[in-house]
């Protein structure tokens, strides 16, 4: 990997994907700059070369330098990749904007974050692209797909998804991420990359819902299948590509978040299946739950854009309307008989 152009790549957002991510991009050989808002862990990843409370057992790349300053972070990146929470990613993006608008570097926005954001309902790319002008940032590209960071850290073979309106743009991306275990595929398809990205953590929280009610493996497969069908149904409504959701960013990440144990979107599932307070889950999980905001933001856009969510308005009524998970769970067999394919 070595042989690659070294490059000057920054990461922000120091928590589990950022920091997994920052290593793969520093082992590729490129120099790359993290930046974190926590002065400790900061410090833990420049001195110690570890994140001990995201990622267990990673020893970081030892030319990784960490940050809390933005403004070091970002001057002189090639690439900005934005690995942080999306709720936050328009604070941090506008601040992003105002530097780089007297830095004049240029660069590209990568976001491997995924989720909607609230209120505005719009997708990373929109809030990347309201944030920060065109005239001073390179092309949008979402890197996207199954990846827990926590076999990432284990170099599992890794496959993701690049996507950008501008294909050459996604073929960078894919050059700096891809090596011997990160497969990295372009598509032209932001839209339906992002939306498979963002729903399929709701649905993840469906899935650990119930498998802590005592639901199997057939409750499992209706969950995901027709969750599949809603996120495709929703995509087609904004244009994207329905084939976009059978890829590595639709059914290729409900797949990894619905079924594995490292799942935060899943294990708050299954402590509320449990019988855990929400309020208390989130507040003891440590890392983000992207499927409790993303699933406020698809409530209200399915309901602006007419599209029929019945999964995804069932695991918004517990999240925030308190209905019980066994009675969402009725209703939603109690619907209407359907054909399968209604698009
Ligand atoms: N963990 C994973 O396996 C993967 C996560 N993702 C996505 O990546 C995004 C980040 O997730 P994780 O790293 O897992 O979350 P995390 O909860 O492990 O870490 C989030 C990090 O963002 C930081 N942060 C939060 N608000 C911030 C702000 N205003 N300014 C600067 N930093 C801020 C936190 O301090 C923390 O370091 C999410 O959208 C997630 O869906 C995508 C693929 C894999
Ligand atoms: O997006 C992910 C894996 O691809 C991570 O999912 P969780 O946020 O549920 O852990």
């Amino acid at each position: 990997m070595n042989a690659k152009r070294q490059l000057h790549l920054t990461v922000l957002g120091s928590g589990s994907w950022g920091s997994v991510l920052a290593d793969v991009l520093a082992k590729n050989g490129h120099a790359v700059t993290i930046y974190g808002r926590n002065p400790q862990e900061i410090a833990e990843i420049n001195e110690h070369h570890t994140n001990t409370h995201y990622i267990a057992n990673l020893h970081m790349d030892e030319s990784i330098a960490a940050t809390t300053d933005l403004r070091q972070a970002v001057t002189g990146a090639a690439a900005i990749f934005f690995v942080i929470p999306t709720q936050a990613i328009r604070s941090v993006a506008e601040k992003v904007g105002a530097i780089l608008n007297e830095e004049g570097n240029r660069p590209f926005l990568i976001s491997a974050a995924k989720g909607l954001e609230e209120g505005s309902l719009d997708r990373i790319s929109q809030v990347l692209s309201q944030s920060i002008p065109a005239a001073v940032r390179g092309d949008i590209v979402i890197l996207s797909g199954p990846s827990h960071a926590e076999d990432v850290a284990k170099r599992d073979i890794t496959t993701l998804t690049a996507a950008s309106a501008n294909d050459d743009a996604a073929a960078w991306v894919q050059w700096i991420v891809m090596n011997d275990f990160m497969r990295i595929y372009t598509s032209p398809d932001v839209v339906g990359v992002e939306l498979g990205g963002a729903i399929k953590n709701v649905i993840a929280i469906g899935a650990g819902a119930i498998h802590g009610l005592g639901y199997g493996d057939n409750t499992k497969a209706a969950l995901m299948t027709r969750g599949l069908a809603e996120m495709a149904r929703l995509g087609v409504a904004f244009g994207a590509d329905p084939l976009t959701f059978s890829g590595l960013s639709g059914l290729g990440d409900l797949i990894v978040t619905c079924t594995s144990t490292n799942s935060r979107n899943w294990r708050c599932g299954n402590r509320l299946g449990q019988g855990e307070p929400l309020q208390h889950i989130l507040d003891t999980m440590g890392m983000v739950v992207e499927g409790v905001p993303t699933a406020k933001a698809a409530h209200d856009l399915s309901s602006q854009a007419q599209v029929d969510m019945p999964i995804c308005e069932a695991i918004y009524e517990v999240l925030y309307r308190q209905r019980p998970l066994q009675d969402s769970i009725d209703a939603l067999m109690g619907r209407i008989a359907k054909p399968e394919i209604d698009f």
